[in-house]
């Protein structure tokens, strides 16, 4: 991905699977977000191919349409700041992720207008959908609530599953756990952990937070200026000289060095 003179990602590829949690880490600037904005459909990459297989389908992400990544792929995101609707309640924001399949059956509202049967029941649907995410992150007591009056973590927690409500296959969280006290990490950390083993959805996370990272993910990759220079498990990551020297800011030249200093500290 270019931007006029700068590539900010440069030849990187990897593989996110279903019911795997991947986290996308790196030193700020490293090229995370845009990767981000390249699965999303924020920007189209200069060059280079993003394929998502779902079952016997297979979509080429940088062809389709915006709203195609989401609504026929099935790939939904959260961002770096909280973007709930504040105004609405929190169990308004669940249905409003359900906008497009109750738009489609109220006939794009002349028959949610005229309460046809076929709308009723996909309403009826969208709440209960909503509902069961509301149990599972321990909201539904304040269903009726503005979301802006939610605890900072409530909040997070709620975006993450107004971004299940679209059903998606693959789920890209923008640092989730930015701002959040050890409990409300501890809450986030057990929902993405249910949402793998449940909902057999693939989770893509950039993430600041290490301890986050090392504890629920499966596969971790790591940026730096723009390249790939790991790709493995946590604990192949933790111990990988290269990384170490980017989250240290050491200089190519050093890296020989801190790989020495690693070995030694090692036998
Ligand atoms: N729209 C844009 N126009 C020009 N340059 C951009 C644009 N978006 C990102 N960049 C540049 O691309 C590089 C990668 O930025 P990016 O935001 O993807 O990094 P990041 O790893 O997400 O950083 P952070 O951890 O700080 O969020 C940076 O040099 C950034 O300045």
């Amino acid at each position: 991905m270019r931007f006029g003179g700068l590539v900010a990602v440069n030849a990187v590829s990897f593989d996110v699977r279903r019911g795997e949690i991947t986290a996308l880490i790196g030193p700020n600037g490293a090229g995370k977000t845009t990767v981000f904005n390249c699965i999303t459909g924020f920007y189209k990459p200069t060059v280079g191919r993003l394929t998502l297989n779902r079952g016997d389908q297979s979509f080429l992400l940088e062809r389709l349409r915006d709203h195609e990544i989401s609504r026929r792929a099935g790939i939904a995101r959260t961002f770096q700041n909280i973007r709930l609707f504040g105004g609405m309640t929190v169990l308004e924001n669940l249905l409003v992720a359900q906008h497009a399949p109750l738009m489609k059956a109220s006939g794009m509202t002349v028959l949610g207008v005229l309460r046809f049967p076929g709308f009723a029941k996909a309403e009826r649907a969208a709440i209960e959908k909503a509902k069961g995410w509301l149990e599972r992150i321990g909201l539904i007591d304040r269903a009726d609530d503005p979301a802006a009056d939610l605890p900072y973590g409530d909040q997070r927690r709620l975006e993450i599953a107004r971004a299940m409500c679209t059903d998606p296959v693959v789920l890209c969280l923008d640092e989730p756990a930015a701002g959040l006290n050890p409990s409300e990490s501890a809450d986030l950390n057990a929902l993405l952990r249910s949402i793998r083993a449940e909902d057999g959805v693939a989770v893509l996370l950039i993430e600041h937070d290490m301890s986050v990272v090392m504890e629920i993910s499966d596969h971790v990759v790591v940026l730096d200026y723009g390249r790939l220079i790991c790709d493995g498990t946590p604990a192949l990551v933790r111990e990988d000289p290269k990384v170490i020297a980017a989250y240290l800011g050491v200089d190519d030249e050093e890296v020989e060095q801190v790989e020495r200093e690693i070995e030694e500290r090692a036998s």
